[in-house]
């Protein structure tokens, strides 16, 4: 399902503006990474995406239709969001934070299937996280929160996925691991777009969509919107944008200026 944004604009406080009327669309197919220098607005513009907030002015279309015109349980339905800390989940187990992403589909009593724990247990197994299935969500580290919370998100099987920073907290190895598995559920056509901070994870990405200061500053191809000069521009620092000896992927480093 593609996703489109038309004239974002968001304002708080009645005054500050913080997002200046954005246009962008999130491609049906594939992976969307949405970069930019901190404070530049990709949590704002995440949240009007997936419609957990409403912009001031303009519009979220999804699939050309106008995304709140949605019941919420429809739209979770279809989209998924992986936020940061939600103080909610603190008092359940893995298993149950898990079960949290099955709601949409459960009827309105809320009574869980067998079909429910399987979906969820699977999940939990996807985003390798299933070894903390019955401990507690608080007990966990940060990086392992950070998994359980991806697990919840894939439980709902949504069609698109919307992730804040989902490598946040996790290792070299973990950051690749779920890069990667965001890779494998766009190929099998989940549309995905998460806000990354690691340029060179992003360069993961099919597309990549690049805010600073509240503005789309350039969105397209990776290999379009990743180069060397756009960085040092936005980012105010040396940039490189190369292959990776290791990987042949693109990889990016930096440099003070
Ligand atoms: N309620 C608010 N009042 C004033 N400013 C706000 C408010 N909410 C957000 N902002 C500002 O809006 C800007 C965009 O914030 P946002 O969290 O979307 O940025 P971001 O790109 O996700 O940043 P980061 O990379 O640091 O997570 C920031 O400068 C932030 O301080």
């Amino acid at each position: 399902m593609t996703l489109e944004a038309r004239g974002i604009v968001v304002d708080v406080d009645g005054s500050t503006r913080i997002l200046h009327g954005i246009d962008v669309v999130v491609p049906g197919t594939g992976l969307t990474a949405l970069v930019g220098p901190n404070g530049s607005g990709k949590s704002t513009l995440l949240r009007q995406l997936s419609g957990v907030e409403r912009p001031t002015h303009g519009t979220v279309l999804l699939d050309g239709a106008d995304l709140h015109a949605l019941g919420r349980r429809e739209r979770a339905r279809r989209i998924a969001v992986v936020e940061q800390e939600a103080a909610s989940e603190l008092a359940l187990t893995c298993l149950e934070v898990a079960m949290l992403g099955r709601m949409p589909h459960q009827g309105l009593l809320g009574a869980t299937s067998r079909e429910d724990r399987v979906v969820a247990t699977e999940a939990l197994r996807r985003a390798g996280a299933d070894a903390w299935a019955e401990r507690s969500f608080a007990s966990l580290s940060g990086g392992e929160r950070q998994r359980v919370r991806l697990a919840a998100a894939l439980a709902q099987q949504p069609r698109i996925l919307v992730l804040d920073e989902p490598t946040n907290h996790l290792d070299v190895r973990a950051s690749l691991e779920t890069i990667a598995l965001l890779r494998t559920l766009a190929d099998d056509g989940v549309t995905v777009v998460a806000a990354l901070h690691d340029l060179t994870l992003a360069g993961w990405a099919d597309h990549v969509a690049l805010l600073a200061d509240g503005r789309l500053a350039a969105s397209g191809p990776v290999a379009e919107v990743l180069t060397a000069e756009r960085i040092a521009s936005v980012y105010d620092v040396r940039a490189h944008v190369g292959p990776d000896p290791l990987t042949g992927r693109l990889a990016v480093t930096v440099a003070l200026p």
